[in-house]
């Protein structure tokens, strides 16, 4: 297909553009992964999902998708204003185990949850400790450029150096500087940030040696290091959550703008929190895991389907009604498609609606309509089932899966109803019958036994 068709909303420059690549047929896309110190909560997870469906999207449009993802298992502070503990050391303390074994521990679970919710594994996934080398050179590039200062606590980089510095975030440096009131210890400006920390007098877990002493790299460093080491100087796409865009993707692209003189990637890309309780969901505070969802009856791909309502650039509000809702829509969809015929082709015109939404900055909400549309449409059956699976490649619902058909007792006594109804000779009234069982969803075929002849239409 050829390019563009793909239209991205941009973070850098704050427009929807239209997606062109380094290499007409690849995309080298980076997203910044979990921080392994506890289980991922469904918040995280809606990043996932948003990652996900771009890299969906972006490979029905025929690219190659190189999808590289971090596991940040050290160096992730408190605050990511960098002061506090590392979430490691403080999560395994927590947990009676190791930084190690916990770091082991909850990237395996975080892996199960994407498989259950259907999300295609990174083509690469790299932790932050396979990679202390890599980021100690680049903080030696850093430093050999005048970027870096030491203080008794560490190495940080000095935002000062770079003119456009916070240009993601369209920051407001020198009134950031003027308004704060935070203790900056021994930072020369409020938004320099840690490259190196020294681990001090205290031992930690996870510490090695540095041209600077010993010690542990700061978190942005590692998706800097492992992003140029997988995709290059400069890739297509980056993304992450919105909270990454005042500090984290910030200050990766001002150490990547310092190390090589631009901006790593083309596209930046910012999947919108999801609350609970008009509060971000997070490890820390108001948490929430698929395990309890599951818990409570729901299948995982139910809280798929929920994220798939809303875009990815609003906020989506999490409520048990509103997944249910999800649950009960997708048994309906995958009802429906179960009893329709194999053997269509894929509606051509469906097919190019379909696309022109999703290539419309991912606009799921309205491709999830539109599947609503095909169901309701007056195309041949089995053509709509093929069209319908044809959309799930970007869905990722499983909607090829059997549903086993379950009829409302309500539309079971209005076809009984019917029946007698014909069998005492009143067909104006048996028609009226077919009617509200077509209103409510059901057509009833005359040709079998009563039995089985109630299906969704
Ligand atoms: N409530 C949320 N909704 C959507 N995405 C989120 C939410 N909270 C975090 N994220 C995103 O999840 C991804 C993984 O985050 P990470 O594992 O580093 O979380 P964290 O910052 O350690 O913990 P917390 O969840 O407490 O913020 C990031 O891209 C982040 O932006
Ligand atoms: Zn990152």
């Amino acid at each position: 297909m050829k390019q563009p068709t793909l239209q991205l909303f941009n973070t850098l420059n704050r427009t929807l553009s239209p997606f062109h690549t380094i290499d007409p047929k690849k995309v080298g896309l980076y997203a910044c992964g979990p921080t392994v110190y506890d289980y991922a909560h469904i918040g995280n997870l809606r990043t996932y999902l948003f990652v996900d469906i771009l890299k969906r999207v972006l490979q029905i449009n025929g690219y190659q998708v190189n999808h590289v993802m971090n596991i940040t298992d050290v160096g992730h502070l408190v605050s990511d204003g960098d002061s506090g503990e590392d979430k490691m050391e403080k999560g395994a303390r927590k947990q009676h185990l190791s930084a190690w074994d916990i770091a082991t521990f909850f990237e395996d679970a975080f892996f199960a949850d994407l498989e259950r919710l259907n999300i295609i594994q990174p083509s690469i996934t790299c932790r932050a400790t396979d990679h202390i080398q890599e980021q100690i050179y680049f903080i030696q590039s850093l430093e050999e450029k005048g970027y870096t200062y030491q203080t008794s606590d560490g190495l940080y980089f000095d935002t000062e150096k770079l003119f456009d510095y916070g240009k993601l975030a369209r920051l407001d440096k020198h009134g950031l500087e003027a308004g704060i009131r935070v203790d900056m210890a021994e930072k020369r400006h409020p938004t320099d940030f840690a490259l190196w920390k020294f681990s001090g007098r205290q031992k930690r877990q996870m510490e090695w040696s540095s041209p600077w002493g010993d010690g542990f790299p700061g978190w942005h460093i590692e998706c800097s290091a492992m992003a140029e080491k997988y995709l290059g100087e400069i890739f297509d796409i980056h993304i992450g959550g919105e909270d990454h865009i005042p500090v984290h993707h910030t200050n990766e692209i001002a150490q990547c703008q310092a190390k090589n003189g631009q901006v790593q990637a083309n596209f930046w890309m910012h999947g919108y929190f999801l609350n609970l309780n008009n509060e971000k969901l997070s490890k820390s505070g108001v948490s929430l895991r698929l395990e309890s969802l599951i818990d409570q009856g729901y299948e995982p791909l139910a809280y798929r389907y929920l994220t798939l309502t809303s875009h990815y650039r609003s906020h989506l509000s999490f409520t048990w009604e509103g997944l249910a809702g999800a649950q009960k829509a997708l048994r309906r969809l995958r009802e429906r498609i179960t009893v329709m015929p194999a053997g269509g082709a894929v509606d051509d015109q469906l097919k190019a609606e379909f696309l022109a939404r999703i290539n419309r900055d991912l606009n799921m909400p309205q491709a999830l309509a539109l599947a609503w549309k095909v169901i309701d449409s007056e195309i041949e059956p089995a053509n709509k089932k093929a069209t319908l699976l044809y959309f799930d490649q970007i869905f990722g619902l499983d909607l090829g899966r059997e549903e086993q058909v379950t009829i409302p007792t309500q539309v079971q006594h209005l076809a009984e109803q019917r029946k007698r109804m014909k069998q005492q000779g009143r067909y104006s009234e048996a028609d009226a019958i077919r009617e509200q069982i077509l209103a409510l969803g059901y057509q009833v075929n005359d040709s079998v036994d009563q039995s089985c002849a109630i299906k969704p239409r």
